[in-house]
């Protein structure tokens, strides 16, 4: 899968009382009360901050948290510090700003091993529009830069890729390593029979994927809003199912090149339907020729489950991105947690599992069982177009290992 290469990495990094501009993606969930409800992208962050740590670095760690226009208290990443202290056993300091006199003052303050956290750096609109004045000043706070943030590696924004043009060395940290070596290295050379699982509600944004994996897999299960799609395609009554009628063709361009590709692609022989779009909608199962009129199909059914199971039995890798059905709704999570626990017993028995990002790790925390997959991404639009094939600007803005 097309990356630049191979990054350099912080082992290599001279550290002892250098200034480390950190990078990392701190873009969790918050309720109403700032609690935090998800806090798995702050743990992924914690290895390379230890790291950092241990060996005397000052550690200034940059993020963004939601998508602020301006400075916006409700996106202060300040409910963040006691959760990172805990985690990181070290008191964090918390900056006011990200730029200016008074951060570079607490900066020089710093003990070796020492950690601030920078206040959201999208309170400036300099950093999305990547202005190199800004990433200047950013870069001026520190003598090395190291980029954590794989979930927004694939925005070239000013803290992601215009710092690493004024710090050298630029170079990925422990999770980005991870992730990259996951998602390119494991997708590129799979240990064969390689499957995918692609499900999630539109075909129109997974064709990228769908064609980048066709490319490599030996298996392909689709599942999901995107399977009505190919079934109209091949002339069956989807009812009120969700489909996109202006990808038909597509549908079915991409069932043709599986075939001419030797790919093994399978759709689901039954679904559940509904009766409205609701938790606590009618549902019934039917094949998935036969839906009626005013019913839409919102999971996978028990068949397919089966057969589904059974394609992967034999398989050594296993790609999955999107859910199989409307898994928000307790009555529709079925097919996407059965495929969760398929996942984690293959894994049990050495298979490697990969689960892409987005509702998809959602979905396999949700059954708890996102510790016992090989690799569970950190990154949902990254991971996204990392298996579709795109290089991302985060990583391409580092330095070559
Ligand atoms: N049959 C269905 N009908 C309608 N919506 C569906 C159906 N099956 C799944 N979905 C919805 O698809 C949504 C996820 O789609 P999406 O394409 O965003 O998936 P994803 O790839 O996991 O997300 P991301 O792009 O963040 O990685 C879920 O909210 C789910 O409810
Ligand atoms: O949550 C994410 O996908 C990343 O943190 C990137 O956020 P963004 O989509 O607002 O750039």
């Amino acid at each position: 899968m097309a990356t630049k290469k191979s990054v350099g990495s912080l082992k290599e990094a001279d550290l002892k009382g250098k200034r480390v501009l950190v990078r990392v993606d701190l873009n969790v969930p918050l309720d109403d009360n700032f609690n935090i409800t998800d806090d798995t992208r702050i743990r992924a962050a914690v290895p390379t901050i230890k790291y950092l740590i241990g060996y005397g670095a000052k550690v200034i760690l940059t993020s963004h948290l939601g998508r602020p226009k301006g400075v916006t208290p409700k996106y202060s990443l300040k409910p963040l510090v006691p959760r990172l202290s805990g985690l990181l056993g070290v008191e964090v300091k918390m900056a006011n700003d990200c730029i200016g006199e008074e951060v570079e003052k607490l900066v020089s303050g710093l003990p070796d091993g020492g950690v601030i956290l920078l206040e959201n750096v999208r309170f400036y609109k300099e950093e999305e529009k990547n202005d190199p004045e800004f990433a200047k000043k950013l870069a001026s706070l520190a003598d090395l830069y190291v980029n954590d943030a794989f979930g927004t590696a694939h925005r070239a924004h000013a803290s992601t890729e215009g710092v690493a043009k004024f710090l050298k060395p630029s170079v990925a940290g422990f999770l980005m390593q991870k992730e990259l070596d996951y998602l390119v290295g494991a997708v590129a050379n799979p240990k064969k029979p390689f499957a995918a699982i692609v499900g999630g509600s539109k075909v129109s944004s997974k064709i990228g994927v769908i064609e980048s994996l066709l490319e490599k897999v030996d298996v392909l299960l689709l599942g999901g809003g995107m399977i009505f799609t190919f079934y109209k395609a091949q002339g069956h009554a989807v009812g009120s199912s969700l489909v996109e009628a202006d990808k038909l063709d597509l549908a079915t361009s991409l069932m043709e090149k599986a075939k001419a590709k030797g790919v093994s692609l399978l759709l689901p022989s039954d679904v559940v339907i509904a009766d409205k779009f609701a938790a606590d909608a009618n549902s019934k199962v039917v094949p998935a020729s036969q839906i009626p009129d005013g019913w839409m199909g919102l999971d996978i059914g028990p068949d397919s489950i089966k057969s589904f199971g059974e394609a992967l039995d034999s398989t050594k890798t296993i790609i999955w991105n999107g859910p199989m059905g409307v898994f928000e709704f307790e009555k529709f999570a079925a097919g996407t947690e059965a495929i969760a626990k398929k996942l984690a017993e293959l894994s049990g028995k050495g298979v490697t599992t990969i689960i892409g990002g987005g509702d998809s790790v959602a979905a396999v925390e949700k059954v708890g069982l996102a510790d016992k997959m090989s690799h569970i991404s950190t990154g949902g639009g990254a991971s996204l177009e990392l298996l579709e094939g795109k290089t991302l600007p985060g990583v391409l803005a580092l330095d070559d290992a």
